[in-house]
């Protein structure tokens, strides 16, 4: 079978540090103190022409300070934590630069290298397998480190003193091997300061890190950064330690056991003859403890000893019952065995792990290692036996990248890797194609390229059967038909939330950060819709899988209909439907699970397969024929006093709102040809009341009464949705009546692109052509550096008349059509830190996210509902509602 790594994604060449002219006065006055990357600029030279105005630079130094590979070599397992480099998108954006200058960013803690942007990777392997996993590494060429000026990994020849971090006793152990198969030289890290350090790490940096398992429940348990310290670190691996943090590199191990995950594997081995150790576990999922342990029952004839608190019920002594009678090994089922030996060790582990957060008055325990392999029933009983053992006095927590917490630290081992200080808003978690189908498990080399991905995906569909996948995929069908209700995976084997690895690649992303305007950022959900709730799950999967055979056809004409681009579309239908099919039955697999996250997964998958832009042909038509009309409507406007202006202004947003690739009823409406229709009746005649509406209140504050006349708003943040009407006939007229009333307006817009949503990309050209219908917006786009000639020439543009209120345009870091208000660009950042009002648009940004968020500045938020059980649901409605929800800000 081909192999997959849950990134298969192999970034070949191109590596190379570039800095643009104008951005290294920027980067000078950076305080190099900070333990980031920093670029070494030392013998720094421009490629090429130097009479160009972007020459690329070569940083031959910066190698030094990107780490790439560190290890956990267990006894059990081998625990790998790789980081790729990634290219971010060109720096050279003439808009960006341009906004730069209009908004006037501060820049001094600005990291807008590129150099920091990357992918961590986490996969594992049997100790007893190294061989495989040293093939990896040299495939993978992760031994290599750091970045050569000439890209990745095209120097034939390791230096000598190459070295990689490693932990774990196999860091001694296997050092020559190392030496002889790599060339390398291993590095020890002390095992105990990395489980620490990774553990630290991965709380303070991973939102949903923790979380606790209880009868079958999983919660994510948000951790409270002030608050972390001091807990108990449980590690199970083969042996078991357990360690007293305080903080930061400060901890004691206080106890551990011999009795751990390698008793298990061990024993259990021995006892019912299983080859791996997912067959033990699979098995103990079948068993029945009773009828090998004795139970407090059997000793007291049935009933409790309710005296000392113990039920008949309860295991009085594991294993206990083999005694009696004369049954040999084979009298007893594997299954039970399994299961009677999965219990007395959780229980055992438990129950030492209580007593020592008694000894130092510890309340929380987190556990790791991969004795727990994400498997429910071990999990639950940990949690029972911490709960019983302290009267609910402690808590157990566990941890989603639990086997690999000394492998990051040792990672975190690098000097100047960047990692210590990055913020959980810096760091998006992605599941790649790979994750539904096998997890962390490696067998193989990697998948180089596309075209490898899409074979071993056709080749995993003709043997899906034969293959012990954790969601079996029903027979390839033909384009698009994909669906997320297959047939349920082989009888006995582990439920899949059991059999792979919950992790993904973490993409560091340091030009993130938390939008400045939030009301409280501690608390903010970005989700409406709880999708841990079953029905609703099954409801949003059902929509968006009915969704997929229109979906994957518009992605496939987008790339010319070739079969190239008919086998990519296959390759992402399916994919894409595993995903679901996963999330179907396991929705915490991927961490906490939200309408954004599926949404965003979505396009995540299509960009996999190289599907840039699904509906750049659409957009392309719908903002042509709506930019024929722009003149109309704004002459229509300029003919109305202020008020009903204004009405009709919201109207316009309201009703544009209808041109929506991305719900089924607009697909249909659009496939039948009544969308324009529709859009027009509702043009004209949208009744009041809407079913929110407050449109009053907003009008009081923009217009206010007779007497009163109330300053305009400074600056506006207008978060746009859709290409096409939805843009250009709704949000451009509203922002020109804001920037004619004095207000500067900031167009928001999606830095990748989702459905038919509009990118910033796109949003300057389309401004572009809206200005040479209309003065106001071309003196605003010109003031704020939009327009084309000004954006070329900013150097040289016009002293800035402060007259006029600019026109401006940002990206809001997303590539789905919602927005989670932790994690927004840099520039978006910046621009809120002048804005008092923010207008949200559309179903995904106002609706299915944020509509219950709050602001510290007066948000406007509009959508019309195009799905009818969101109607319902979320305000009493039917189907083609409008919202127009306004709150003032505090
Ligand atoms: N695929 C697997 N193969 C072997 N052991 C596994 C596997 N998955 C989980 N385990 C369990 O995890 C334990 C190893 O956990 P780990 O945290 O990697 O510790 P170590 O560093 O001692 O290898 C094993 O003893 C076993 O109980
Ligand atoms: C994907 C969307 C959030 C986009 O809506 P928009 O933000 O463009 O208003 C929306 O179309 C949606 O919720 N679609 C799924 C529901 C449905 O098809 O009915
Ligand atoms: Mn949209």
């Amino acid at each position: 079978m081909g192999g997959v790594t849950g990134d298969p994604d192999f970034e070949k060449g191109n590596l190379r540090g570039k800095i643009k002219e104008g951005e290294q006065s920027e980067m000078a006055p950076i305080s190099r103190s900070s333990s980031r990357p920093q670029l070494d600029l030392s013998g720094a030279a421009i490629q090429g022409n130097f009479e160009e105005r972007n020459p690329t630079i070569i940083l031959p130094n910066q190698s030094d300070d990107i780490s790439h590979l560190a290890l956990d070599i267990g006894g059990s397992l081998i625990k790998l934590v790789y980081f790729s480099r990634h290219e971010d998108r060109p720096v050279d954006d003439k808009r960006k630069r341009s906004l730069k200058q209009r908004l006037g960013f501060p820049n001094v803690n600005r990291r807008s290298y590129p150099i920091l942007g990357g992918r961590l990777h986490f996969v594992k392997f049997e100790t007893a397998e190294i061989n495989e996993c040293l093939d990896f590494i040299n495939s993978k060429q992760l031994h290599r480190g750091g970045i050569n000026p000439r890209g990745w990994h095209v120097n034939s020849s390791v230096n000598d003193d190459a070295i990689i971090k490693a932990t774990g006793g196999g860091a001694y152990k296997f050092a020559d091997l190392f030496k002889e198969r790599l060339g390398v030289g291993i590095e020890k890290e002390d095992e105990m300061d990395c489980l620490v350090a990774g553990a630290n790490f991965l709380l303070k940096a991973i939102r949903h890190e923790a979380f606790t398992h209880m009868e079958g429940q999983k919660e994510f348990v948000q951790i409270d950064q002030n608050d972390l310290f001091p807990y108990l670190l449980v590690n199970i691996g083969s042996g078991v330690s357990m360690i007293k943090v305080d903080g930061e590199g400060k901890f004691q191990r206080v106890s551990g056991t011999n009795v751990g995950g390698g008793t298990y594997w061990g024993l259990g081995k021995l006892l019912t003859k299983c080859k791996s150790f997912d067959e033990l576990l699979e098995l103990s999922q079948r068993g029945d403890n009773r009828v090998i342990d004795m139970l407090v029952g059997d000793i007291y004839g049935g009933m409790d000893y309710s005296k000392i608190g113990l039920s008949a019920s309860t295991i009085a002594s594991s294993f206990g019952k083999a005694i009696f009678g004369n049954k040999e090994l084979e009298d007893y089922s594997p299954e039970d065995i399994s299961l009677s030996l999965l219990r007395m060790i959780s229980y055992n582990i438990g129950q030492i792990a209580y007593l020592n957060a008694l000894r130092f008055g510890l309340k929380r325990i987190f556990f790791g290692g991969f004795f727990i392999r994400g498997h429910a029933y071990t999990m639950d009983t940990i949690s029972f036996a911490v709960q019983f053992w302290s009267k609910g006095e402690a808590q157990a927590m566990f941890l989603r990248h639990e086997g690999f917490l000394g492998a990051l630290g040792a990672f975190m081992s690098y000097e100047k890797h960047g990692l210590d200080d990055l913020m959980a808003h810096q760091l998006v978690e992605r599941f790649p194609m790979g994750a539904p189908y096998v997890g962390g498990k490696i067998h193989g080399p990697p998948l180089g390229d596309l075209s490898e991905k899409i074979s071993w995906m056709e080749k995993f569909l003709q043997k899906g059967t034969e293959i012990l996948a954790p969601v079996p995929l029903a027979p390839l069908r033909t384009t698009g038909l994909g669906g997320f209700d297959s047939p349920s995976s082989k009888g006995g084997s582990l439920r899949s939330d059991d059999a792979t690895l919950n992790v993904g690649v973490l993409h560091l992303v340091p030009t993130l950060e938390v939008f400045p305007l939030l009301a409280d950022s501690k608390t903010y959900e970005p989700n409406t819709i709880d999708l841990s709730d079953h029905n609703e799950r099954e409801y949003w999967l059902t929509v968006l899988s009915e969704h997929l055979p229109d979906l994957v056809d518009k992605a496939v004409a987008s790339e010319g209909g070739t079969e190239d681009a008919k086998r990519r579309g296959d390759a992402f239908a399916h994919a894409f439907s595993a995903h679901m099919s996963r999330l179907m039955k396991e929705p915490s697999a991927y961490g906490k699970l939200g309408l954004a996250n599926l949404f965003e997964l979505r396009e995540e998958c299509l960009r996999e397969f190289q599907f840039v832009d699904a509906y750049r042909t659409i957009k392309q038509r719908e903002n042509e024929a709506s930019l024929a009309v722009l003149t109309d409507l704004l002459m229509e406007l300029d003919s109305m006093d202020e008020e009903s202006r204004l009405l009709t202004l919201i109207e316009g947003v309201l009703a544009a709102n209808i041109f929506d690739w991305g719900s089924r009823a607009c697909v249909d409406l659009y496939h039948k040809g009544t969308i324009i229709e529709i859009y027009r009746m509702s043009r004209n005649k949208m009744q009041r009341p809407w079913r929110v509406d407050d449109f009053d209140t907003f009008k009081e504050r923009m217009l206010g009464s007779a007497e009163k006349k109330p300053p305009p708003h400074r600056r506006a943040l207008l978060f746009v949705d859709n290409s096409g009407a939805d843009v250009i006939l709704g949000m451009l007229p509203l922002a020109r009546e804001l920037l004619r009333r004095g207000t500067e307006v900031v167009l928001v817009a999606n830095s990748l692109p989702a459905l038919n949503d509009v990118t910033a990309m796109e949003l300057p050209e389309i401004v572009a052509e809206a200005a040479k219908h209309c003065d106001i917006i071309r003196k605003a786009a010109e003031a704020g550096g939009l327009l084309m000639d000004a954006i070329v020439n900013i150097q040289d543009a016009p002293k800035e008349d402060s007259s006029l209120a600019p026109l401006m345009v940002v990206e809001n870091g997303c590539g789905g059509p919602c927005i989670d208000f932790r994690q927004v660009s840099s520039e978006l950042a910046d621009a809120a830190k002048g804005a008092d009002l923010i207008i949200l648009e559309g179903m995904g940004r106002a609706l299915h996210t944020n509509f219950n968020a709050r602001f510290k500045c007066d948000t406007l938020k509009l959508a019309m509902v195009k799905n009818q059980r969101l109607a319902e649901k979320l305000v009493n409605g039917n189907i083609y509602d409008s919202v127009c929800r306004y709150e003032p800000g505090p």
